[in-house]
């Protein structure tokens, strides 16, 4: 057997990320940026006003008081958007709006909550349309120097990278583009898998079942795993086991040039194992033992041509643990990503279970209040703790408490026994 390591080494050597293309900024959520970007100016561009008030020369207020309040000559209107720069002589202001540049003659913004003004709402910021205010403004409290100014650039200057290669576009990320004045983004080709469920005792979920028959599951599991990973499904398809089926579909999706093929079933020593019968004679996939439960038998290699392709074992949670360990890296390296790895934790574990010697296992978990409940004594605050998912504990066939895991708690090959108390690392594949 091989270890989970090797394994995964000897898969990311052959991939390289996609080529790039350029996306309009929605069409780019998900993807994974291919190149630095920089910001196209200042942010802040300009110096505005953080606050709805009075921008004033602060020498003039500075000893403004309830009991010594000072009085101003209001001599402009600057709304959000106002360009602007009118001259501020000493014992002027100007009425300005949260966002709008400020005076260069201002060194303060006074809220207005800090005169005796009352901002009473206009229509419009369009010249003539806006409300001049007041004449004059009484100011009642001395602001701080600089008081509510925003600087430009104070947050990033031009030039400054705001996004790095390799990170994966969230809503933020696209914000922060925008801001820095990029209506596109260069970003990786999401790559095109075939998901192909091999096993003649599958039949699609909700059909009645014979004798021997059950629900097909891994195509839907692995399919919106490959989605949920930023890859893009090009079919998720059945066929039974039967060599020259599964060679027809193969050639399929070859030919509609996928860049990656996953498939489930038939990787072990049976004797219909249809996948190990048609890619081991190839010389150009490897079927191996990996040391680890579940997932044991995985296949990796190329398709004629040089598509990549797994073979996953059939086993349901077999299926899922692989996609983890092996096919979402893989997919991340070929995304771009910098970070290929689910996150990891640690967490304690409220109830024990046996594990495989020799094999690290991947154990489906839940979070949950710890032995103690919510408001026990082992309970610290900020502490998280784990329990199987499933109540049959780790079965590879145990599908229906897969839908549970909120994680995968991994426990070393060396290890027999995971106690009540232990600390242990957990893969999270929740939200
Ligand atoms: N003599 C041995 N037998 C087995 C070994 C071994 O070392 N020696 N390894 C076992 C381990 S571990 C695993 S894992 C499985 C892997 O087998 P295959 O990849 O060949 O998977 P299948 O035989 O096709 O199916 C296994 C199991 O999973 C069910 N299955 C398959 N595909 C689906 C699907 N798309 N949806 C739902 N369920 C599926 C299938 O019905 C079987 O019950 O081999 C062990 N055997
Ligand atoms: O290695 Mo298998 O995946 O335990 O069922």
């Amino acid at each position: 057997m091989i270890t989970v390591e090797d394994q995964l080494a000897h898969v990311l050597a052959g991939l390289e990320p996609l080529t790039t293309e350029t996306l309009p900024l929605a069409a780019a959520l998900g993807r994974t940026l291919a190149h630095d970007v920089l910001s196209t100016s200042d942010i802040p561009v300009f110096d505005n006003s953080a606050m709805d008030g009075y921008a004033v020369r602060h020498g003039d207020v500075v000893h403004a008081s309830p009991d010594h309040p000072v009085t101003l000559r209001v001599v402009a209107d600057l709304p959000a958007g106002s360009p602007e720069d009118p001259p501020l002589a000493p014992g002027t202001a100007a009425r300005i709006m949260t966002g709008a540049p400020v005076p260069a003659d201002a060194d303060a913004i006074v809220p207005v909550e800090h005169t005796d003004a009352d901002l009473t709402h206009s229509g419009s910021t369009h010249p003539g349309a806006a409300n001049p205010g007041t004449a004059h403004v009484t100011i009642t409290t001395a602001p701080r120097p600089a008081a509510h100014i925003r600087r430009a650039g104070e947050d990033l200057h031009a030039g400054d990278v705001v996004l790095t290669a390799g990170s994966v576009l969230s809503s933020r990320h696209l914000s922060s583009a925008a801001a820095a004045g990029h209506p596109t983004l260069p970003v990786h080709r999401s790559p095109r898998v075939a998901v192909i469920a091999t096993g003649s005792e599958l039949v699609p979920p909700g059909q009645p079942l014979g004798r021997g028959q059950i629900p097909e599951s891994n195509s839907t599991l692995l399919a919106a795993l490959v989605t949920e990973a930023g890859g893009t499904v090009e079919r998720a398809v059945t066929v039974p086991d039967d060599d020259d089926a599964l060679r027809a579909e193969l050639a399929s999706v070859v030919s509609a040039g996928v860049d990656l093929v996953v498939l489930s079933g038939g990787v072990s020593v049976g004797a219909y194992d249809v996948t190990k019968a048609v890619l081991a004679p190839l010389g150009t996939v490897d079927f191996v033992s990996v040391a680890m439960q579940p997932g044991k038998p995985q296949a990796f290699g190329h398709l004629p041509g040089g598509t990549p392709v797994f073979g996953l074992p059939g086993n349901p949670v077999s299926a899922c643990v692989s996609f983890e360990v092996f096919v979402r890296p893989a997919l991340s390296r070929l995304l771009g990503r910098t970070q290929l790895f689910r996150r990891m934790l640690t967490a304690q574990v409220s109830e024990g279970w046996r594990t495989p010697l020799g094999r690290a296992q991947y154990m489906p978990v839940v979070l949950d209040d710890g032995p103690d409940g919510p408001d026990g004594p082992a309970t610290r605050p900020g502490q998280l703790w784990v329990r199987p998912a499933t109540r049959g504990g780790s079965g590879s066939h145990l599908v229906g408490g897969l839908g549970a895991a909120e994680g995968f708690a991994v426990v070393p090959a060396d290890v027999t026994e995971v106690r009540q108390g232990d600390m242990i690392d957990v893969m999270l594949v929740g939200l």
